[in-house]
């Protein structure tokens, strides 16, 4: 029975934002699924661990977290001397860094973003319509954002430097859905991006937390 547990569903982007880092830190965990279609999430019981009603949640021990990206961090920190670096802990300008392009990801990445899968690729599944309006402004606000990046890749293989680290990984689930949508072409039109995207993507952590969701 592995120590770790989380709570939630395999392909939901802050389920997976948490997974991809455990699998990349080697550490072993339990996939406890919760169906949100039936409100599992906003039982009492569910409630008393994530008092917002949202997954993730990770139960180490005697300890109960929630919100993905301190998650990952947690699990980054906690298991820093196994897996992939992820904090660049050794050098406190890298760590520095990583620490600026996490928050990026939260800020200025993750409204925007998450605005686009919503409108592109949730809505849809629940037979709702897409705000076009809602698109052409959100997709604006995300180029100026990915020319940020777009310039920044130009000089660094990735986004904290010369180094993966959580500060790419934190971004991988939504930008998979995104890449499912019309809006991909925000990605794929900026050579720099384009080019991480198809690197951080393709690492075998989110390969297989893809691979189990679809077991
Ligand atoms: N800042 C939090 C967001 C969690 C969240 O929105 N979870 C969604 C599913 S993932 O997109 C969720 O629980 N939605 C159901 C609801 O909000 O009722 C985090 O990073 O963990």
């Amino acid at each position: 029975m592995a120590a770790v547990k989380v709570y939630g569903m395999a392909l939901s982007s802050c389920t997976a934002r948490v997974l991809t880092c455990l699998i990349e830190k080697g550490v072993e965990y339990e996939l406890i699924p919760l169906d949100l279609a039936v409100g599992e999430h906003k039982q009492p019981g569910y409630l008393a661990k994530q008092p917002f009603g949202q997954i993730p949640v990770l139960e180490d021990g005697d300890l109960t977290l929630f919100e993905s990206r301190a998650i990952a961090k947690y699990v980054a920190y906690k298991y820093k001397d196994q897996g992939t670096d992820l904090l660049r802990h050794e050098n406190v300008k890298e760590s520095a860094l990583v620490l600026v392009w996490t928050e990026v990801e939260s800020q200025q990445y993750n409204p925007p973003i998450s605005t686009l899968v919503y409108e592109l690729l949730i809505k849809g599944m629940y037979g709702m319509t897409t705000d076009q309006a809602v698109v052409d402004a959100q997709s604006e606000k995300l180029g100026k954002v990915l020319d940020v990046y777009e310039a920044r890749l130009a000089e660094n293989k990735y986004l904290a430097g010369n180094s993966y680290s959580l500060a790419d990984q934190n971004h991988i689930p939504y930008t998979y859905f995104l890449m499912k949508t019309p809006a991909a072409s925000l990605i794929t039109s900026r050579p720099h991006v384009k080019a991480w995207w198809e690197d951080i993507s393709s690492r075998p952590s989110f390969q297989k937390v893809l691979a189990n969701a679809n077991a």
